[in-house]
């Protein structure tokens, strides 16, 4: 039968090509007639082609954007209809501890049966193939820019129409979403470059921080915490105020201070996706536009170390004040080198706005962007200006409060009669919560001991659980020890000023 369907799909296409060539016949062949001949050929292949087609590309119209269809054919496919299939592919998800199953899916060209409602449907995916040799075609698909996107096609009989509008491709949708929904893994996204584009790569993303963990000052902890709240609930009031929802974050603060850390408490808490923007992998201001096209709703997409970036840019404006000078209306304001060194990036300020609030920043709903730095003076004020960055947030040295905190975390100890002489300690000197952090780690001793402990369980539980206890002591003892010496070494460099 999947024969005989190719053969009429063929078949339609010979009428629709016969019709073609009979309206180009010579001059001789009278114009009336020529006329009746190309307007009857669709009637003609109608009557004897009982079937109609859908196609389904990888890429929308506009070559902008993925097509979701797609992606919703794809996982329906997956998961009702490849009993049928011979040519299959097998894939290993990044996860595969959770899920040790090869994903089977099927293969390019492979042609399977759906049966619905009483209808036949066949589906085939068709691979990338090469069109438009010879004419200049801008693409935005990764790979040759010639190309044309994979595609699914759906044969149906003509009598089953309305059935497959109305019904079995909303049901493809819903059940795509259904999966969606039910197997959602959060995902981290950065891009890379492969043959001179850009483009998404992604892997699982299961961060451990969560904002509890998170060792700042707990009133600005609260005041985020409520602002992503509102963030997150904020559609209406978005749309009532004809505003894009969307909202910036600059996180600024010393190295080691939790800026990434924050960033994936966010993603936590708000169950979103992660797009690690690397910028000096982006050509200019269009592909910049097109990976912000291709990032999803419910997102995060950060810019770690702007102010790396901004040196480039403070450069640029030099430049341009000496191009000025020199009369060329400082025209070339590039910002970033591209990390191969070779080429430089046209990636421009104005072009960074315009995908954080300008028209394009607007496409899609419900998009975090944080830009992270540790000169937050080195900015540029259009970039940190209120309405971009709606919110700066100020992550800072580690004093008594944010200690406890990590003590709690590291060590689960809330008072120790060192905590005094930490304390003070911690406010004579600028020391990061990431190095008090480190100086909290118990390390491989107490791992080794505990499983020793864990090996006698059998024999004596109660003497193992005092045991436990005495091993936490002495970890919290050796930890607030080294601890205590690292920020007496601190204080002493700190008093100590550098030699010329
Ligand atoms: N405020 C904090 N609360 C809890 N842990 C922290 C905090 N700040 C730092 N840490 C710890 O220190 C490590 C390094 O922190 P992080 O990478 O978030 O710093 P950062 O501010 O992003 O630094 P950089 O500016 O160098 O990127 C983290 O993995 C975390 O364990
Ligand atoms: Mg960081």
């Amino acid at each position: 039968m999947a024969l005989s369907v190719e053969k009429w799909v063929g078949f339609g296409s010979a009428m629709a090509g016969f019709g073609l060539l009979w309206s180009r016949m010579p001059e001789h062949v009278h114009e009336e007639t020529r006329y009746i001949i190309s307007s009857l050929a669709p009637m003609v292949m109608s009557y004897f082609n009982p079937y109609e087609q859908i196609t389904i590309s990888e890429y929308g119209e506009e070559r902008f954007q993925r097509n979701k269809m797609f992606d919703a054919v794809s996982t329906y496919l997956t998961s009702t209809c490849l009993d049928g299939a011979r040519k299959l592919k097998a894939e290993l998800r990044h996860n595969s501890k959770d899920d040790p199953l090869p994903r089977i899916i099927m293969d390019e060209d492979q042609e399977v049966v759906d049966n619905f409602d009483g209808a036949r449907m066949w589906w085939r995916l068709y691979p990338r193939s090469a069109k438009n040799l010879g004419r200049t075609v801008i693409s935005y698909l990764p790979g040759d820019v010639d190309d044309e996107p994979r595609r699914y096609r759906l044969v149906f009989h003509k009598r089953h129409r309305q059935l497959v509008l109305d019904t079995y491709l909303p049901r493809v949708v819903d059940q795509w979403r259904e999966l969606i929904a039910k197997n959602r893994q959060r995902t981290l996204f950065t891009n890379y470059v492969v043959d001179g584009k850009s483009n998404w790569s992604s892997v699982p993303f299961n961060p451990p921080a969560k904002f509890d963990m998170l060792a700042m000052d707990h009133a600005k902890k609260t005041e985020i915490l409520n602002d992503l709240r509102s963030f997150r609930e904020g559609k209406e009031n978005h749309s009532k105020v004809g505003k894009a929802w969307k909202r910036g974050y600059l996180l600024h603060g010393p190295p080691g201070t939790g800026k990434s850390t924050m960033i994936g408490a966010m993603a936590n808490f708000l169950d979103y996706d992660v797009y690690d923007l690397d910028l000096t992998s982006v050509k200019d201001n269009s592909e910049l536009r097109k990976l912000f096209l291709d990032t999803t709703d419910k997102s995060i997409i950060v810019i770690e170390d702007i102010d790396a970036i901004e040196v480039e840019l403070t450069t640029n404006r030099k430049d341009k004040k000496a191009a000025n000078e020199d009369g060329n209306n400082g025209k070339h304001h590039v910002v970033v080198e591209l990390s191969n060194n070779t080429e430089k990036s046209k990636v421009t300020l104005s072009g960074l706005l315009g995908f954080v609030d300008g028209l394009w920043s607007a496409c899609g709903s419900e998009r975090i962007f944080v830009f992270t730095t540790n000169h937050v003076d080195r900015l540029d004020p259009a970039l940190t200006r209120r309405g971009r960055m709606d919110s700066h947030i100020e992550l800072s040295y580690c004093r008594f409060e944010a200690f406890k905190m990590l003590a709690k975390t590291y060590l689960d100890i809330t008072e120790h009669s060192q905590f005094d002489e930490i304390g003070r300690l911690l406010e004579e000197t600028n020391t990061t919560p990431a190095e008090v952090a480190y100086n909290l780690m118990p390390f491989g001793k107490r791992d080794s001991e505990i499983d020793r402990l864990l090996d006698e369980i059998d024999g004596a539980s109660a003497d193992v659980a005092n045991n436990l206890t005495r091993v936490k002591k002495r970890d919290a003892d050796n930890c607030l020890a080294g601890l205590l010496e690292t920020l007496k070494k601190a204080k002493l460099e700190y008093a100590t000023p550098p030699m010329d």
